[in-house]
C-alpha cells in the first residue's frame, strides 16, 4: 500500500513566490507583504499589480496600470446578450464561469501563454468581470445594467454599477478590504484547479473557467453564501447555539468554519471581522454581529474549530445589500488576481501535473474464458 494523502493534505507539491501561508504563526503574506498592511494601506488596484508583477507599483506605474483597467472595463453589446440569454434561475457562478469561457472565444490571442499575452489577458479579465457580474445581479432584479465609470476606483465602479449609487467611503473601504483578503491563498483548490489546467499547455481562459469550477462548491467559495443561508435559517442570535448542536449532532459541516491549513484560526478573519463590524455599524446589523458571536462562541466550545474567511464576509456583503448568490461571483471578481498570477508562474516554469493512483477495482479477469 502506498502512502496515499487524500485530497493531497500535507502533501507539498510545487513553490510558489506569490504568497505565503503560516498557520503556526497565523501570517499571509503576498509577495513578502503581510495581508493586514496590505488591507490597510493600498487599493485593489495596487495590489493585483503585486500580485501579477512581484512588486507594489510607484505612483507612475500605479496610474498607467489604473488607466489600462478602467479602459477596458467595458462590456461590449454582445457580451451584454449573452448573460441576457442566460438562464434566470441558473447561478451566477454559472453566469461567470460562461462568460470567460466566452471571452476565450473571442481573443484571437486566446493560445498565446506567453508572460506578456497572459497579463493583457489577466487584466482584461479582471476588469470587465465586475460590469458582468453587476449586469447579472441588477437583470436578476428587472433592473437595466449600469455603464462603467472610468473616473471611479474599481471597488466603488462595482458598487455603483451593481446599486446606482455609491456608499458611505467607509463601507466602500470595508468592501476592499475584503476583496484585498480574497485576492490570493495559495494552493487553494480553485487555484490548484488552474494550475493543473496550464500545466497541459492549455489557456489561461480554460484555466480560469475550471478554477471558478472549483471555487463555487460549498467546501471552497461557495461558503460565504452558505453562511448566510445558514444564519438567515437560524433567525435569531438566541436559537444558534442549539441550531449548532443539532447540525453537529447530525455530523453535518458548519459552513464557515475550519480549514485544510489553517487549524487555529484564518489570519484573514480578524480584518474581515472588523471590516464586518464597520458595515453592520453603518447599516444597523447588529443582529447579525450578535448571530456571529453567537456561533463562534457554541463552535468553540463544542470543536474548538474556528471561522474562516467566508464566515465575516457573508454577513458583510448580506448588509451591503447584495444578493446571497451573488456572494461567490464576489469572490471570483477578486480571486481571478490570484489564479492568473498562479497561471502564469506555473505557465514560466512548467511541469504536466499528473500524480498517481492505487488501484482498487477488481483484479485482472479474462474477458472470455
Ligand atoms: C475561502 C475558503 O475556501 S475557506 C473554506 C470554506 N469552507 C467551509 O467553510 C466549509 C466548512 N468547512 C469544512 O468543510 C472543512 O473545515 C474544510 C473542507 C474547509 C477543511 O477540511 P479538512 O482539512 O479536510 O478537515 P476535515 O474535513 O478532515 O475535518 C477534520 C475534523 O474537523 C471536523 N470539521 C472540520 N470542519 C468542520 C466544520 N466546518 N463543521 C463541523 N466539523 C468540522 C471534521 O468533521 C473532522 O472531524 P472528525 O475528525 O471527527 O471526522
Ligand atoms: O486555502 C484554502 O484552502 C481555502 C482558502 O482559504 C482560500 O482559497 O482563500
Amino acid at each position: 500500500m502506498s502512502d496515499i494523502r487524500k485530497g493531497l493534505a500535507g502533501v507539498v507539491v510545487d513553490t510558489t513566490a506569490i504568497s505565503k501561508v503560516v498557520p503556526e504563526t497565523n501570517s499571509l503574506t503576498y509577495r513578502g507583504y503581510a495581508v493586514q498592511e496590505l488591507a490597510a494601506s493600498c487599493s485593489f488596484d495596487e495590489v493585483a499589480y503585486l500580485l501579477w508583477y512581484g512588486e507594489l507599483p510607484n505612483p507612475g506605474q500605479l496610474e498607467m496600470f489604473s488607466q489600462r483597467e478602467r479602459a477596458l472595463r467595458r462590456a461590449d453589446r454582445s457580451l451584454l446578450s449573452l448573460v441576457a440569454k442566460l438562464p434566470e434561475n441558473c447561478h451566477p457562478m454559472d453566469v461567470v464561469r460562461t462568460v470567460i469561457s466566452y471571452l476565450g472565444c473571442e481573443d484571437p490571442q486566446e493560445d498565446d501563454s506567453a508572460r506578456k499575452a497572459n497579463l493583457a489577458k489577466a487584466l482584461r479579465m479582471t476588469a470587465v468581470l465586475p460590469t458582468v457580474i453587476a449586469a447579472d445581479l441588477r437583470r436578476r432584479r428587472g433592473l437595466d445594467p449600469i455603464a462603467p465609470h472610468s473616473h471611479l476606483g474599481f471597488a466603488e465602479n462595482f458598487l455603483n454599477m451593481c446599486f446606482g449609487s455609491i456608499p458611505d467611503a467607509r463601507i466602500v473601504k470595508a468592501f476592499e478590504v475584503s476583496l484585498i483578503l480574497y485576492a490570493e491563498h495559495s494552493f487553494n483548490a480553485s487555484t490548484f484547479a488552474a494550475r493543473v489546467v496550464t500545466s497541459t499547455q492549455s489557456d489561461m481562459y480554460s484555466a480560469v473557467t475550471a478554477a471558478i469550477g472549483a471555487l463555487k462548491g460549498p467546501l471552497h467559495g461557495g461558503a460565504n453564501e452558505a453562511v448566510m443561508h445558514d444564519m438567515l435559517a437560524i433567525g435569531e442570535p438566541a436559537d444558534a447555539a442549539e441550531w449548532l448542536r443539532r447540525k453537529l449532532a447530525a455530523k453535518d459541516k458548519v459552513m464557515g468554519f475550519g480549514h485544510r491549513v489553517y487549524k487555529n484560526g484564518d489570519s484573514r478573519v480578524p480584518t474581515m471581522k472588523a471590516a464586518l463590524d464597520e458595515i453592520a455599524a453603518l447599516t444597523g446589523g447588529v443582529k447579525w454581529l450578535a448571530m456571529y458571536d453567537a456561533m463562534e462562541k457554541t463552535m468553540a466550545d463544542a470543536t474548538g474549530i474556528k471561522p474562516n474567511l467566508d464566515f465575516p464576509t457573508g454577513p458583510a456583503y448580506y448588509l451591503m445589500g447584495f444578493d446571497i448568490e451573488m456572494f461567490t461571483p464576489i469572490f471570483v471578481m477578486s480571486r481571478i488576481t490570484g489564479w492568473t498570477a498562479h497561471i502564469i508562474e506555473q505557465a514560466g516554469s512548467n511541469a504536466l501535473i499528473r500524480p498517481l493512483s492505487e488501484y482498487s477495482g477488481v483484479p485482472q479477469r479474462a474477458l472470455r474464458s
